[in-house]
């Protein structure tokens, strides 16, 4: 790597989109984001945006078939901004990766035995770590010269205590096969409740945080002076909050009614519980903007969306909760992500009738739309509640630079 090395490029390849930064770590400079969304559809989309370095944002639709290609397109784009890959200036290049088992609780440089732990762990992340392994195999075959960084969704979360992370099976069956929580969404559990410290003017240890990131996939966190200490996702992405297309928590009988009874073979009910479960198999609908409108709208209809979004609001109550007699002391509330930070009314549904734990919502301050973190609780509030947008990859290039420079 030369002096000059100074940018990263950092790769969140998701199930069916690819979000991608091109930062400057020198600068601070963001110098092209951009999206490739509905992968594997006649309607994929392409947003690149270089208006950083002087290049005019684009948009382009039509058919993407995998991630290979959107990968190619995303390299394709940042050359013709003369930011492709092959410049001297790039130092390393950050992927997402969401589970990295137990073995990786630290940014990890890519070699093929770290590539090969991610493939093993593919059954436990089935929507993701495929995603990942392809970003990594295009990235290296592009600039084979390069390091290619993996940041670990499940890192934050090792520092859970074991009663925290051990299901209450049988342990020599658990252990045989690896059987426990490890949570997932962690770089931006971490970005965020240190963020939500600095929102507070305190340091991250003195500082009790629930994290609530609430995308299309959602967990919940609780963040005990910088330490994880308990989150709603386990041994896969499903576990815990209701989610976009995602059940979250049920119980583990109905599984076996459906194989039994209903006569689903298990691909079957993974594909029901992953992919057609959620808002989605709730109300025909997996984004909070249409369930929103379609309340507003009222009838038969909006009764529907009202359910959807009632049994979306109840599960987050009760993480609330249960995190609040976790951590005994909270000193704010984090909501984050795409429906967190974008989301009013579920903001203000998930606290309301909160007033017993010291929570509770300005109803203008909430009203506000803005890209910068914030406090939306009214100011006698024993609760801080705060709105602050994630920046996984910010945190990604961080972590990135600071391995291949160490
Ligand atoms: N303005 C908005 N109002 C309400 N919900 C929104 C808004 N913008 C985005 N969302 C929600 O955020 C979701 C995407 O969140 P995001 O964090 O980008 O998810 P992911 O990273 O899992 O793809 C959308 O599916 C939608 O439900
Ligand atoms: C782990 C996970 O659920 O990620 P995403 O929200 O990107 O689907
Ligand atoms: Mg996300």
């Amino acid at each position: 790597m030369t002096a000059n090395a100074t940018r990263v490029l950092v790769l969140n390849s998701g199930s069916s989109s690819v979000k991608y930064q091109l930062l400057d770590m020198r600068s601070g400079a963001r110098l092209a984001t951009g999206l490739v969304e509905r992968i594997g559809e006649e309607t994929s989309r392409l947003v690149h945006n270089p208006s950083a370095a002087g290049g005019e944002r684009r948009e382009a639709e039509g058919a993407i078939p995998d991630h290979e290609a959107a990968l190619k397109a995303v390299a394709a784009e940042l050359a013709a901004d003369g930011l492709g890959l092959g410049s001297p200036e790039l130092a390393a290049i950050g992927h997402r990766v969401v589970h990295g088992g137990l073995k990786f609780s630290a940014p990890t440089v890519i070699d093929e035995a770290v590539l090969k732990e991610i493939e093993r762990l593919v059954p436990v992340a089935p929507l993701h770590n495929p995603a990942n392994i392809t970003g990594i195999r295009t990235a290296q075959a592009l600039r084979p010269d390069l390091p290619q960084v993996a940041v670990f969704d499940t890192a934050f979360h090792t520092t859970m205590p074991e009663y925290a992370a051990r299901y209450a099976i049988d342990v020599a069956t658990a252990d045989a096969h690896r059987i426990r929580r490890y949570g997932f969404h962690g770089t931006s559990h971490a970005y965020v409740s240190r963020r939500t410290a600095q929102l507070l003017g305190k340091a991250p240890q003195d500082v009790n945080v629930i994290v609530l990131h609430l995308g299309n996939g959602a967990s919940a966190s609780a963040v005990q002076g910088g330490r994880c200490v308990d989150t709603s996702m386990g041994l896969t992405p499903l576990e815990g909050l209701v989610m976009g297309t995602r059940s979250g928590d049920i119980d583990p009988a109905v599984t076996f009614h459906l194989k039994r009874v209903a006569g689903m073979s298990t691909d079957e009910i993974d594909e029901l519980l992953n992919k057609k479960s959620g808002l989605l198999g709730l109300c025909g609908d997996n984004d909070m903007r249409e369930i929103r409108r379609r309340i507003d709208a009222g009838g038969e209809d909006g009764a529907r969306a009202a359910l959807a979004f009632d049994i979306y609001i109840h599960r987050l109550k009760k993480y609330i909760g249960a995190y609040t007699a976790v951590l005994g002391r909270v000193d704010a509330v984090a909501f984050t992500a795409g429906v967190g930070e974008n989301a009013a009314p579920v903001r203000a549904a998930a606290i309301a009738g909160l007033e017993g734990l010291g929570m509770s919502v300005d109803a203008s301050l909430n009203a506000v739309r803005s890209d910068e973190a914030r406090l939306i609780s009214p100011e006698y509030a024993r609760v801080a509640v705060a709105v602050v947008p994630t920046d996984e990859e910010l945190e990604i290039a961080q972590q990135t630079y600071a391995l291949v420079n160490a």
